[in-house]
């Protein structure tokens, strides 16, 4: 029977986005997964939320292709990794952003590597720093940028590329409180924006909560998904949402979840 339009569209909104399945890891003497599978969503923002240590940096590091996994297979719409157009924005900042480039450079590394021809290059650039209404002098190089300035060239360096899925390793853990609650917004902005489906991993549950729609929650490992809790209050959410009843519900529980994970020991 031929699918209507609608009905397809449907079909592909429902789809998953990623589909992992059957994927292990060992570190040493350690297995960190063993045989998991899951399915990320399509356009939605995904926190991965676990006991310390249980391998959630691992797993999306294996879906970025930036570890090998020992057994398994990643797709992205039934497609490998070098397929697509994928932004990583790394917890360390120092670390990830080049310093002999300007921030405007930094920001457009990826599109020169990609062989975008320089105007149309400085044209996205200005776009995406336009977009998210960011007020950093983009001629500066690094080491004259705060730490939150730096953070923000670096998700504005995953941006560029108009990224189908966006991951995030803790990507405000090394800012201070005042940095991190700007940049949450920011990044909540570009979702709202552009609902790219993201995958955040975090260490704050309610950092977690109030800018996903789903967090997965993992056991310690070898790591399974212990629960996949939905979170749909409406966006942009603010401080006013984290008062609200379903948000505290829903912290309490994952919380709940999170302390029997961390009392298996
Ligand atoms: N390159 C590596 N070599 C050896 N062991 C590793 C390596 N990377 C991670 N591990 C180990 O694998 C386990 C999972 O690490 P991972 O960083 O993914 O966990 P995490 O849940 O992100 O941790 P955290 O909560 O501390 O951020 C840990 O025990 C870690 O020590």
């Amino acid at each position: 029977m031929e699918l209507s339009a609608n009905a397809r569209a449907a079909a592909t909104r429902t789809a998953p986005h990623v589909t992992i399945r059957g994927l292990s890891k060992r570190f040493a003497d350690a297995t960190i997964y063993d045989n998991f599978d899951f399915d990320i969503p399509r356009g939605k923002l995904m926190s991965v939320f676990g006991p310390n240590g249980c391998g959630k940096s691992t797993l999306i590091n294996m879906i970025a292709g930036l570890f090998p996994a020992d057994k398994g297979e990643i797709l992205f719409d039934g497609q490998p990794l070098n397929k697509i157009k994928f932004g990583y924005v790394f917890q360390n900042y120092r670390e990830a952003v080049f310093p002999w480039l300007s921030a405007f450079d930094n920001i457009a590394y990826p599109l020169k590597v990609m062989g975008v021809p320089k105007k149309e290059r400085n044209l996205k650039v200005e776009k995406i720093v336009a977009s998210l209404n960011v007020k950093i002098d983009l001629n500066l190089y690094p080491y004259q940028m705060s730490g939150g300035q730096q953070q923000m060239v670096s998700i504005m360096r995953a941006l560029v590329v108009d990224p189908e899925i966006l991951f995030l390793d803790e990507p405000f853990s090394a800012l201070d409180y005042e940095m991190t609650l700007f940049m949450r917004e920011q990044l909540q902005r570009v979702f709202v924006e552009t609902h790219t489906t993201t995958v955040l991993v975090s260490h704050d549950l309610e950092e977690a909560v109030y800018l996903s729609d789903r967090i997965l929650l993992l056991s310690r490992h070898p790591a399974r998904p212990v629960e996949f809790v939905h979170y749909d209050a409406p966006r942009p959410r603010t401080d006013k949402t984290m008062t609200e009843g379903d948000f505290i519900s829903t912290k309490a529980h994952c919380l709940e979840i999170f302390q029997r994970e961390v009392r298996k020991g």
